[in-house]
C-alpha cells in the first residue's frame, strides 16, 4: 500500500455539480465565463442545487425563500458579544455561529431530502446575516436587518454597511459570489463530503468545511494577499519585496493551484473587476501592484494567479474589511458545499481511505519505570 501525498490526482468522488477539465471550469456543464457574465448568484445557487437552471417562477421562489429566512436568532448576537472580539478571527466566529445555528434548527437531524433542502435554504440565507452581524457587533454597531426586496448580493452589502449599495457594487459583488460558488473537490468541499458521508447533518458538514476553508493554503489566501499588498504599499516596492520572498522560498499567496496548470479561469474576471473598481475608488495602485506581482511570479515561477489573488483588491474596493474576505468566500461557497452535501446523501457511502503505515515495526510494551 503506497500513499499519494495530498491525494494529488486521486479521483475520490463522482459529481454532476462542477468540473475542471483542461483548465476549463464548469458548473453543471455551463462554462464559468458564461455564468460570470450572464447569471446571478441566486441562479447559480439553483443551478448547483438542482443541476439545472431555474425557470423564472422557480428563481422567484428561491429568492423569496432566501429573503424569508435571513433572520438569525438573537442568541447568535449574544454569542458574538461573548467572544474575545479584539482577537477572534471572523472565520472562527463564523465556524462557531454556523454550528450554533444547527442547534436552533428543529430539523437539524431529519435526513429526508426535502428537510435537507429546507436546511440548505435556511443556511444559505442566514450565513450572509451571520457574517455581516459579526462584522458590526465587533465594532459595537447594531446589526442591520435584511431588506426582503433586495437580492442576495445587495442585502449582504446593505447589512454590512447600513446603506444600500450602488448598482456597480451589487454587480461586482454578485459576480464575485458567482465565481466562488463551487469548485469540484477542493479541500473544504471534500471535508464537507467526508463529514456528511458518516450521515452526519448539514450543519456539521458546513461547519467542518468552514474550518478547512479558513487555512491560508485554501480560502484564507485572499486575506493574506491583501496583507501582502498593504505591506508592499507602492508599485516601487514590489520588485524588492517579491524578490526577497522568492529568494527565501516563501510562497506568494494567491498563486499556484493543485489542478490548474495554464491558469485559473476565474482570475481574469476578477482582474478586470479589480482594474475597474480600484480606479473608481481612487486606489488604482492596488491594481498596479497586483499586476506587477503577477508578472514577476508568472515570469520567475511560471505560476498563474488563482481566484484569491485579484479578489483581494476587488473586496477592498467594495469596502469590505480584510479579515472578512474569507468569510465572504464562505458565504458564496456555502452554495457549493450544500450542493455536494445533498449529492453525497443521494448516493452515500462512508468515505474511509487507508493510510500507509511508516512507523516502527512491532514493539513490545515497556513498563513505565523501565523506559
Ligand atoms: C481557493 C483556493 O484554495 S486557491 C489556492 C489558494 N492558496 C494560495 O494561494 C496559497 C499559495 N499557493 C500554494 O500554497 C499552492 O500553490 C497550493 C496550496 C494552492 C497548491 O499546492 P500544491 O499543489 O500542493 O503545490 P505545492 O505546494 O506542492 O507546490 C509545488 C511547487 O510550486 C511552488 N509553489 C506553489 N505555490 C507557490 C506560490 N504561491 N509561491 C511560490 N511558490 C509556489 C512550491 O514551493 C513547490 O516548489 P518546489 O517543488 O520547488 O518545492
Ligand atoms: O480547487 C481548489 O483546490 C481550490 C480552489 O480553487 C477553490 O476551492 O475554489
Amino acid at each position: 500500500m503506497t500513499s499519494t501525498k495530498g491525494l494529488e490526482g486521486i479521483v475520490a468522488a463522482e459529481t454532476k455539480i462542477s468540473s475542471i477539465i483542461d483548465d476549463t471550469l464548469t458548473y453543471v456543464g455551463y462554462d464559468i465565463d458564461d455564468l460570470a457574465v450572464n447569471a446571478s448568484f441566486e441562479e447559480v445557487i439553483y443551478l448547483l442545487w438542482h443541476t439545472r437552471l431555474p425557470k423564472a417562477d422557480e428563481l422567484a421562489e428561491l429568492k423569496q425563500q432566501l429573503a424569508d429566512n435571513m433572520a438569525i436568532p438573537a442568541s447568535i448576537v449574544d454569542l458574538f458579544k461573548s467572544m474575545p472580539l479584539n482577537t477572534v478571527h471572523p472565520m472562527a466566529a463564523l465556524r462557531t455561529a454556523v454550528s450554533m445555528l444547527g442547534t436552533f434548527d428543529d430539523e437539524a437531524d431529519v435526513m429526508e431530502p426535502e428537510a435537507n433542502y429546507r436546511k440548505a435554504v435556511r443556511l444559505q440565507a442566514k450565513i450572509a446575516t451571520v457574517v455581516t452581524t459579526f462584522a458590526r457587533v465587533r465594532k459595537g454597531l447594531e446589526p442591520i436587518a435584511p431588506k426582503a426586496e433586495l437580492g442576495y448580493a445587495a442585502n449582504f452589502l446593505y447589512m454590512l454597511k447600513g446603506e444600500e449599495p450602488a448598482a456597480i457594487e451589487i454587480e461586482a459583488f454578485d459576480k464575485a459570489l458567482v465565481l466562488h460558488a463551487d469548485h469540484e473537490l477542493n479541500a473544504s468541499t471534500f471535508t464537507a463530503r467526508v463529514c456528511v458521508a458518516t450521515l452526519s447533518d448539514v450543519y456539521s458538514g458546513v461547519t467542518a468545511a468552514i474550518g478547512a476553508l479558513k487555512g491560508p493554503l485554501h480560502g484564507g489566501a485572499n486575506e493574506q494577499v491583501m496583507k501582502m499588498l498593504s505591506e508592499i504599499g507602492s508599485v516601487d516596492n514590489v520588485e524588492s519585496y517579491i524578490q526577497d520572498k522568492l529568494d527565501h522560498k516563501v510562497k506568494i499567496m494567491g498563486f499556484g493551484h493543485r489542478v490548474y496548470r495554464k491558469g485559473d479561469p476565474r482570475a481574469p474576471h476578477l482582474r478586470a473587476m479589480s482594474e475597474k473598481l480600484t480606479k473608481l475608488t481612487g486606489k488604482p495602485e492596488l491594481y498596479d501592484m497586483s499586476v506587477k506581482i503577477h508578472d514577476m511570479i508568472v515570469t520567475q515561477k511560471g505560476l498563474p494567479a488563482n481566484v484569491d489573488f485579484f479578489s483581494a483588491s476587488v473586496y477592498d474596493s467594495l469596502g469590505i474589511e480584510h479579515d472578512l474576505f474569507t468569510p465572504v468566500f464562505a458565504v458564496s461557497r456555502t452554495s457549493g458545499w450544500v450542493a455536494h452535501i445533498l449529492e453525497q446523501y443521494a448516493n452515500n457511502r462512508l468515505i474511509r481511505p487507508r493510510a500507509e503505515y511508516v512507523g516502527p515495526g512491532m514493539q513490545t510494551y515497556i513498563a513505565i519505570e523501565e523506559r
